[in-house]
């Protein structure tokens, strides 16, 4: 069913975050690992692109999406130092894999040792190159239990398409930085703010999915890919 928030009063329950309230909110997360401590600290010394990490809680869901989906082959785009990478490979567990592609393998050290010091670097596979080319190399088959998108935002809706045909049914997409600081709201938004308005709304308008856009962090988009039977139901 389509509704719009237009005909309708709805509620409003979000709470506006104050740095203390932020800060609890992680407490809740749980302590951090000294893997994890120790690649926050090395992201950190990189200087302003540290900013590019996951936070740590956004981490602990993604942990918990993989269990919560049985996840056992993920795909992410956008390595970066490795922060989402291990949160993802600890939630495929023994055995799993998690495919990780990014343009550049300026990281990949430092990732490595920190995937090394977390034990999970033999669940992970890196991939360089540009990830729109990357993710075509997979044949066009039901691969993954799993994906999730954290990279160029130009790039988002490309490597949607080449995902939502590779993901299992029943499986899950999840595209990062969906609320684009605020500005993926406005009409006139431009650049990647505009790409990102323009991918949420093919999210939306697409019926292999059925999503949600989270207010987490900078805008969180779950999509679970619909099986035959919901498409042919519905
Ligand atoms: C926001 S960072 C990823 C952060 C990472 N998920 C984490 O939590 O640490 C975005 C990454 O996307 C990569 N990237 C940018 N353009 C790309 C492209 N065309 N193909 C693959 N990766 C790309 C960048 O090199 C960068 O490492």
């Amino acid at each position: 069913m389509t509704q719009t928030t237009m005909s309708h009063p709805e509620v409003d329950k979000t709470v506006a975050l104050t740095p203390e309230l932020m800060r609890y909110a992680r407490d809740q997360a749980g302590p951090l690992t000294a893997a994890q401590r120790e690649l926050i600290d090395e992201t950190v010394a990189l200087g302003a692109i540290a900013e590019m990490r996951i936070p740590s809680e956004q981490g602990v869901l993604l942990t918990m999406l993989a269990r919560l989906t049985s996840a056992r082959t993920v795909l992410e785009v956008g390595t970066f130092t490795g922060y989402s990478t291990m949160a993802l490979a600890d939630g495929v567990g023994p055995g799993g894999v998690v495919f990780t592609c990014d343009v550049t393998d300026r990281w990949a050290d430092i990732a490595a040792a920190a995937w090394r010091q977390a034990g999970v670097a033999d669940r992970i596979e890196p991939l360089f190159g540009p990830a729109g080319e990357t993710l075509r190399r997979f044949p066009e088959f039901p691969l993954f239990d799993m994906a999730f998108v954290d990279a160029d935002k130009v790039g988002y809706l490309d490597y949607w398409e080449a995902l939502v045909p590779r993901i299992r049914p029943g499986g899950l997409l999840i595209a990062d930085n969906v609320l684009y600081q605020g500005e993926a709201a406005s009409l006139t938004a431009t650049g990647n703010a505009r790409a990102i308005r323009e991918f949420n709304e093919h999210v939306l308008a697409d019926d292999r999915v059925e999503s949600v856009l989270l207010t987490v962090a900078d805008g969180l988009t779950l999509a679970r890919k619909k099986t035959q039977r919901q498409r042919v139901t519905r």
